[in-house]
């Protein structure tokens, strides 16, 4: 057990006096501690956190959690790490890995009393995607905000790096994406890692591919060899080549499962739909018709399938909020649509990969992956986001006939027991001429449909896989007519395409800003663009009709995604209006009933309703009539039609058009001249207003150039996690990039504007750490709010 700390800080004294107080509370503390983890037996079996060495704050910070029991891996992992052993861990998705790193983190920094500005860096966690970094940050502050005086922050972009750089330096621990991380230590001068004790890869096999290769060799480079490792993932790597590259010594394999046994949770129920490619959206329809009272996770392979699929079922109101997540959005968008789907109740999420590896959404029903995932590990991570910590769920993929074979022949390498169903013929609906009928009036869904198409098919031609992935073997053109295209647009490959290298191109030199998976930046050998004939098509008509479509769609990707977002939720889950007959009805009790309506002889049944600015009252004698009152388009019609007037000087109302009077209409003159005159005068105005309307376009044309030119070197620079690093094949020459043109200020901008300064103090403060009758503390509710209060532990 651990030892408790007696004679609690008075909360009258001064805060250093506190501070200095529980400092040396923590020395005794620490002797002890120390003792007790040499006295633990690393491999024993433990059942409770209550067994183990921990401190007093860490025991804290769990309890304020509610977590009594150790998972399988934590009981394997933590001792071992508790005692200083390098550590792979491997156990299925779900299970409790976050705690399993969390907890030695803490402990061991605690037991070297790694705090304190003076004490540097401590420990370093590294993620492969911004919100597992997030989310990990967030376990950290819950378990370490009880007591631990560690400094902790998250680096991970999205802010200015010299805000960063400054939190940096009073650190203990940070959580950070590999690439935000390698710009600090070659640009933060002061930024010192020489005291690293723990690197934690989370999701360590993704790190450790090709996609992180050159940013993670680069760290390592940085940090001392004498340290701590722990890696941790469902599908561990147990490469020699990559643990050499990480100077493990004599690492522990901790694995949960046994011998032989998938990675996938038990009380997860796997199904694959046998659906041809032109049917995958009718059947992802009826599906999502029947589940309508579920928390879904669609997984699809692009961000351009995300934005259509979405945008479409969007229009066609499916009758569940729908959300989309995809790497290309804003960081604060990505956020706020996380956060959304972990509150929703009921919601359909579609995803790229982005979402697949580490996310911990609460109680997801459903994962759905409309596009099969590039290989079987894909396929695990994609899946273990429902079926989490000792729930249920349920997850279902669908192939087109071409890829079953060889897609259930990976799955079964990787003992993942998977079985065929089929959709009940009656439940199917197709939404073909929906889509079609909705291309052809919004030149915009019609637009992502055909992207959707292009970046569809690339994806499938760049996948290495060809066993599963055959393209031959796909009807393209009825796979474009189910996404409502008059045609398939053509698409030109290029030889060599590298799948990983194009998915993880800067989006700033990516035309079709494939995914957002993150990783190998490497752009060096960058092909030419592959454009197709509708890109010059759109391009043309972007000058004149489509011009503010296509801004808004290209431009403008960020805001749309979240505005899109919260007009489906809008569309879902605004309050109707009320129907006029109850307004009616509770007018009346207040004695507004016209005398018209009052009045009148109505046959049995029948009831009338007076409408605001209709001229008789509408009779309700049937159902069709009363189903009208619901509709306020259908009642305009009933309504008498408005007068358009203009007010003068005086505040006096006239007609639009008023006859002049003939006398002062001659004494101007002729008819004819009057006209000439007029037209003469009409066409000066129009002259000069196109002057101004052209310079002010112009002005405006330049500022947006200069803008989207500052905004593509900002990001072609801020090498962060997956979806927008570069990986820097020059570092140097990208660093000059980003510093020249780093939109990291205005990002800052935003962020402080969400987040008033008052808000932060609060936290600093310790305000709002009430406890609610034993339960959580209460939440912060921003990132900002977190990351405060994690910089806050150390006052
Ligand atoms: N000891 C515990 N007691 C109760 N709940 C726990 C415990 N440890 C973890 N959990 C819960 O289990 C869920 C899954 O944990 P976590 O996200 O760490 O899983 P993971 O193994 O990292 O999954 P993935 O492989 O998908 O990244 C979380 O909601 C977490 O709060």
């Amino acid at each position: 057990m651990a030892p408790h700390i007696t004679g609690r800080t008075k909360p009258t004294k001064p805060k250093k006096q506190q501070r200095a107080t529980k400092r040396k509370r923590d020395d005794v503390d620490v002797e002890k501690l120390e003792q007790q983890v040499q006295d633990l037996d690393p491999k024993g079996s433990y059942t409770s956190f209550s067994d183990l060495p921990l401190s007093l704050p860490t025991q804290e910070g769990l309890k304020a959690c509610h977590f009594t029991t150790l998972t399988p891996i934590q009981a394997r992992a933590v001792p071992l790490a508790l005692h200083g052993s390098d550590i792979l861990g491997a156990a299925k998705t779900g299970s409790g890995k976050t705690l399993a790193f969390i907890v030695p983190v803490l402990e061991n920094l605690y037991r070297k009393q790694c705090v304190g500005q003076d004490a540097g860096l401590g420990a370093m966690i590294i993620a492969p995607t911004r919100e597992l970094a997030i989310q990990i940050f967030d376990v950290l502050v819950k378990i370490g905000r009880k007591g631990h005086l560690f400094s902790a922050g998250l680096v991970i972009g999205g802010k200015s790096l010299q805000e960063e750089q400054s939190a940096l330096a009073r650190m203990n621990i940070v959580v950070c994406t590999p690439g935000r991380m390698l710009q600090h230590l070659s640009q933060t001068a002061l930024f010192s890692v020489d005291n690293v004790q723990m690197l934690v890869l989370d999701e360590a096999d993704r790190i450790l591919d090709m996609g992180f290769q050159r940013d993670l060799d680069a760290i390592l480079e940085y940090l001392p060899k004498d340290r701590q490792t722990l890696l941790f993932s469902a599908t561990q790597t147990k490469r020699v080549s990559d643990l050499a590259r990480l100077s493990l010594r004599d690492p522990e394999y901790v694995s949960t499962s046994e011998q032989g046994e998938s990675a996938t949770p038990k009380s997860l129920q796997q199904n694959y739909v046998l659906t041809p490619l032109p049917d995958k959206l009718d059947t992802l329809w009826s599906f999502i018709q029947t589940c309508k009272k579920s928390k879904i996770i669609v997984f699809l392979s692009s961000g351009k399938q995300v934005r259509f699929v979405f945008e479409a079922f969007r229009h066609m109101q499916p009758g569940i909020p729908l959300l989309h997540l995809h790497g290309r959005q804003k960081q604060t968008a990505r956020l706020d649509i996380t956060t959304k789907f972990s509150h929703a109740q009921h919601s359909c999420m579609f995803a790229t990969d982005v979402a697949a590896r580490g996310l911990d959404f609460p109680a997801v029903d459903w994962v759905v992956q409309l596009d099969a995932p590039e290989d079987a590990d894909t396929y695990i991570h994609r899946v273990g986001r429902t079926a989490r910590y000792e729930r249920d769920g349920k997850a279902v993929l669908f192939l087109d006939p071409s890829e079953e074979e060889g897609m259930l022949s990976r799955l079964e390498a990787k003992k993942v027991p998977i079985e065929r169903i089929s959709v009940k013929q009656k439940k199917q609906q197709s939404i073909k001429p929906q889509l079609q009928n909705m291309c052809f009036k919004d030149p915009t869904l019609k637009y992502l449909g055909q992207k959707a198409f292009a970046s569809y098919v690339r994806s499938i031609h760049i996948q290495k896989d060809k066993e599963v992935f055959k393209l031959d073997k796909l009807n393209l053109e009825e796979f474009a007519a189910s996404l409502g295209l008059p045609g398939a647009p053509k698409i030109k490959f290029i030889a060599g395409d590298d799948a990983k290298a194009r998915k993880n191109a800067p989006r700033a030199k990516m035309d079709d800003s494939e995914d957002d998976s993150e990783g190998e930046k490497g752009d060096k050998n960058k092909k030419p663009e592959i454009r197709t004939k509708y890109d010059r098509m759109f391009e043309r008509k972007n000058q004149d009709v489509l011009a503010d479509h296509y801004a808004k769609m290209v431009r403008d990707d960020d805001i749309e995604a979240l505005d899109g977002t919260q007009m489906s939720d809008d569309d879902l889950f605004s309050v109707k209006r009320r129907i006029p007959v109850q307004e009616e009805k509770e007018d009346s009790s207040d004695e507004e009933t016209t005398p018209a309506v009052a009045d009148m002889d109505l046959p049995p049944g029948a009831k009338a309703v007076h409408i605001p600015g209709a001229k008789d009252a509408l009779i309700i004698d049937s159902k069709r009539r009363e189903k009208l009152l619901k509709s306020k388009k259908k009642l305009l019609k009933f309504k008498e039609s408005g007068q358009k007037l203009v007010f003068d000087d005086e505040g006096n109302a006239h007609q639009i058009y008023e006859l002049e009077d003939e006398d002062a209409f001659k004494a101007k003159g002729t008819a004819e001249e009057q006209r000439k005159k007029f037209l003469e005068e009409e066409a000066q105005r129009v002259r000069e207003s196109d002057l101004l309307d052209k310079a002010l376009a112009k002005e405006k044309k330049r500022a947006k150039r200069e803008k989207r030119k500052e905004r593509e070197r900002g990001e072609e620079g801020a090498s962060d996690d997956e979806d927008e690093a570069p990986q820097l094949a020059d570092a140097s020459e990208d660093f000059k990039k980003f510093l020249a043109g780093s939109e990291d200020g205005s990002e800052a901008e935003e962020d402080e504007e969400e987040q008033p300064k008052k808000k932060q103090k609060k936290w600093f403060e310790g305000e709002g750490r009430r406890t609610d009758m034993g339960r959580e503390e209460a939440a912060p509710e921003t990132l900002a709010d977190l990351e405060a209060l994690a910089a806050g532990l150390l006052g």
